[in-house]
């Protein structure tokens, strides 16, 4: 039975897993390296159930008691009495790995070791630790509170038993899992990565405007969002990594990114969070 659980990484994901995690009762660390980030995760956590309040879908107490749930953590340490660990850092393999190494050897025997990557190999990342069958692939959506999907992924050596407990811990959530088999880029980004680094070839190839590209899908297609919106939303680091993850895990030309999505990634121009990518923002989110 999953009741402690810690977060690694407390950026937009790791923010709004630890914020469900703790709604739904479980006990959660969210863990980053540095104390900055993680009060900035715990801030953000702060406002939205600030909102839930005013909306009238949390009381006063409710509120409270989540984030008496919540507590702070830079040492991965805390890991050594926790069920489970929900791995957000960035989208990069070897960074993973080496959480992953680092985590197989402080967290009880017993602990699943769940990653939220994007689009990296879950068989490779639990190749790592001494409990291949106890880790999962487990991708939450952005925004975690709002988007009711969670992909469950197996790695090839995954167990029955931890598929099942992870499957159970998101209905817990009040999200809707799919189960999905281990290939780059999963189901949601395989299909909704090419569309955004499409959208951003049509800028660069100078077919539309940002603002007009948007507007086609969002009222053309009625998305929410309009693909380049998005890809702010996202963080265009992010995107350029999944882009990456695809190229090169299909061999296939049709997922090369848009030299214009490396070059603003090269500019550090990351979208939302850093306050600039196809838009500019007030440089306040995380
Ligand atoms: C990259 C990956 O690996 C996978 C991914 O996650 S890909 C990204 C998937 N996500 C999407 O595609 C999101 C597309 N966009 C949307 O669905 C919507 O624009 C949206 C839900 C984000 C915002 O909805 P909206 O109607 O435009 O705005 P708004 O009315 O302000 O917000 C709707 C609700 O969402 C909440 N919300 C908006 N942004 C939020 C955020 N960043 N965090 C938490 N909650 C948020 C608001 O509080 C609001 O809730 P209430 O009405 O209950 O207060
Ligand atoms: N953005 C999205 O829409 C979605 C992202 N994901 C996945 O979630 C993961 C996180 O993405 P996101 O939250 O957007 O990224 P962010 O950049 O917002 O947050 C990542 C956080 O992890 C921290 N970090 C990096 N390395 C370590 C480490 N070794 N130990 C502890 N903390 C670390 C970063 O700190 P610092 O900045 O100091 O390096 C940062 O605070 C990625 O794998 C991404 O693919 C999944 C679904 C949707």
């Amino acid at each position: 039975m999953i009741k402690k659980v810690l977060v690694v990484g407390a950026g937009q994901m790791g923010a709004g897993i630890a914020q469900v995690c703790a709604q739904a009762g479980l006990e959660v660390f969210l863990h980053d390296q540095k104390e900055e980030a993680v009060q900035k995760g715990l801030q953000s956590i702060g406002k939205l159930l600030g909102r839930a309040v005013e909306k009238g879908r949390m009381t006063e107490g409710e509120k409270i008691a989540t984030q008496q749930r919540l507590t702070p953590s830079t040492s991965l340490q805390d890991a050594a009495d926790c069920d489970l660990v929900i791995e957000a850092v960035v989208e990069k393999m070897e960074v993973k790995k080496a959480v992953f190494q680092e985590l197989d050897g402080i967290t009880p025997k017993h602990a699943i070791l769940a990653t939220n990557t994007s689009s990296l190999a879950i068989t490779e990342i639990a190749a790592t630790t001494k409990r291949p069958d106890q880790v999962i692939g487990m991708h939450f959506m952005n925004p975690v509170p709002v988007m009711k999907l969670v992909e469950i992924i197996r790695g090839l050596q995954t167990s029955e038993e931890t598929f099942k407990e992870i499957e159970e811990l998101a209905k817990v959530l009040g999200k809707v899992p799919v189960s999905v088999e281990d290939y780059p880029g999963f189901v949601s980004n395989r299909i909704l990565m090419p569309m955004i680094n499409e959208a951003i070839f049509t800028v660069y190839e100078g077919v539309a405007t940002v603002e007009d590209v948007d507007t086609s899908m969002k009222l053309g297609m009625n998305h929410p969002m309009g693909p380049l919106t998005l890809a702010d939303f996202i963080g265009l680091d992010t995107c350029l990594y999944i882009m990456e993850v695809l190229h090169e895990g299909f061999a296939d030309s049709k997922y090369r990114p848009c030299p214009l999505l490396k070059q603003y990634v090269q500019a550090g121009w990351l979208g939302k969070k850093t306050g600039r990518g196809f838009y500019q923002y007030e440089k306040t989110t995380g």
